[in-house]
């Protein structure tokens, strides 16, 4: 984890965002950065309508002034700029380390271009060494717990100060051990039929780019159409 490498990638990922636009903001370290940075502009004179994936980042964005709208009163999102906690060479994407990935996929959803950023320790061969996040409905961790083991997965209930972990939802996380994910399009699939997962960390096809610090430098990947 490298923490230049994220300032870098969050620089390089605010230059997508143009005047007029609406403008999704992610959650995490990494993310951080990038909502500073648009902080910044927004300072400066940029005209945005900004949609935050998580309370954290709706308090982040408030505190540098970012105008905020509302998922439900707008279709499309023109950009986002979010981490991530795992990435592959197809853009495929673990996330949810920091419990935000509901609203982080229902707005890569509706995001024209998603833009990911991330420091280099997050590029892998393999998705997997990163446990899944799977959010799940409270009443149902046991009963889903129980059919990710026919998965080979072993879930985890996600704690935080010696409590059960809360999402901005009123879930629970259950972090899962596939082991390394050989198609994680199909795992996907898989825990989308899955009643009583509310969503799931694995993102298929929703990126456009990931934007990765290497060092002093800073490398584009784009998805491959
Ligand atoms: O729930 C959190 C998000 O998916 C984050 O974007 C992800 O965990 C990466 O976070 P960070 O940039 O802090 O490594």
């Amino acid at each position: 984890m490298n923490e230049q490498e994220k300032i870098n990638a969050a620089l390089k990922a605010v230059s997508f965002v143009k005047p007029g636009q609406v403008v999704g903001l992610g959650t995490g370290s990494t993310a951080y950065f990038a909502i500073q940075e648009i902080g910044k502009m927004v300072r400066e004179g940029l005209e945005i309508r900004a949609i935050p994936t998580s309370e954290a980042t709706r308090q982040l964005a408030e505190k540098w002034n970012i105008p905020l709208t509302d998922i439900n009163d707008i279709s499309t999102i023109d950009v986002t700029i979010d981490g991530a906690d795992e990435f592959n060479s197809r853009l495929q994407l673990i996330k949810g380390g920091g419990g935000a990935l509901l609203r982080e996929k229902i707005v890569a959803s509706i995001t024209g271009t998603q833009v990911i950023i991330a420091d280099a320790s997050k590029q892998v061969e393999k998705l997997g060494a990163f446990r899944v996040p799977i959010e799940v409905i409270p009443f149902a961790a046991n009963v889903v717990t129980r059919k990710l083991s026919a998965l080979n997965g072993e879930a985890s209930l996600r704690a935080k100060n010696d409590s059960t972990y809360i999402t901005d939802q009123g879930n629970n996380i259950l972090d899962v051990d596939f082991g390394l994910i050989d198609d994680p399009a199909a795992l996907a699939k898989a825990l989308d039929h899955i009643t009583g997962i509310v969503e799931h960390g694995l993102f298929i096809d929703l990126a456009d780019y990931v934007i990765v610090g290497k060092g002093d430098q800073v490398e584009i990947i784009a998805a491959k159409n």
